[in-house]
């Protein structure tokens, strides 16, 4: 289990994160949804161990691990634009993070993780020579064989459409349940936090709006931020939303 407790943080004295408390099982997926500047990905650096926090602690597995350098952590993350090297094919991408760490996973592991996000055929190509589909699942394959017990993922979906969307969404999921990872996604998009989360962490201004099931925000919204923000987003009256979501959650 992850648990994050009283977390603080600000920048230039102004209040950031104030007094973020949640916890999150393995197997989990978590979207992390709230608008521009409420202070998203911040939380996920925090938790990778990017950047420090004023105050409060993230426990894993009953370990505090607040003072753990990110590097120990065991923690890993997608970076939105997926940061990878230009230079170095879809393969040398992938083992990158194993140099001097060869013994944290094996040739076969890693060559499932490979067939598993369907890699195989595009090894050895350059990054400019993929599709971004093609680039997420690189940026993926590098984040988990690295065996992380928490894969943070920053807007992974934003670049994407269509059917290579929905492709990577099922990834994520299968991935999460086939690792037992607790996965902790940042997003925008209240779409893509309702159908593919375990929960949904909605934060504004720095505080929990509301931390629930994806059909009890639908159902039952904590506030009028909820409701009007998620309604806002997707651009439909509320009677909408039940019959965009009606059929999942009935
Ligand atoms: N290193 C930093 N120094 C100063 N201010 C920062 C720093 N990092 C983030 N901020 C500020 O903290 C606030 C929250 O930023 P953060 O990137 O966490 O928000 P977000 O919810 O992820 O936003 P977005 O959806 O636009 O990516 C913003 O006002 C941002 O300008």
């Amino acid at each position: 289990m992850l648990e994050l407790r009283d977390i603080k943080k600000q920048f230039e004295g102004k209040m950031i994160l104030d007094g973020i408390n949640l916890k999150m099982q393995r197997g989990e997926i978590v979207s992390v949804l709230g608008p521009s500047g409420s202070g998203k990905t911040t939380l996920l650096n925090i938790i990778l161990g990017l950047v420090p926090m004023d105050s409060g602690s993230v426990i894993f597995d009953g370990v505090d691990v607040s003072n753990i350098p990110m590097k120990d952590r065991g923690f890993n993350i997608v970076f939105q634009d997926y940061a990878l090297f230009p230079n170095l094919n879809a393969y040398q991408n992938i083992i990158y993070g194993l140099k001097n760490r060869s013994n944290l996973i094996s040739k076969e592991e890693v060559k499932e993780i490979i067939d598993f996000l369907e890699l195989s055929f595009h090894l050895t190509k350059r990054i400019d020579q993929l599709s971004g589909g093609q680039k997420q699942r690189v940026a993926l394959a590098r984040t988990l064989v690295t065996k992380p017990k928490v894969l943070l993922l920053d807007e992974p979906l934003s670049a994407l459409d269509g059917v290579i969307k929905e492709t990577i969404k099922e990834k994520i999921k299968e991935i999460t349940k086939q690792y037992n990872l607790i996965t902790i996604i940042v997003t925008h998009d209240p779409e893509e936090a309702l159908t593919m989360s375990d929960k949904v962490l909605i934060i504004n201004k720095g505080k929990i709006s509301q931390y629930a099931r994806p059909k009890d925000v639908i159902n039952r919204p904590a506030n009028n931020f909820v409701e009007e923000f998620i309604l806002h987003q997707l651009k439909v009256k509320k009677e909408n939303i039940y019959n965009l979501f009606g059929e999942c959650y009935a």
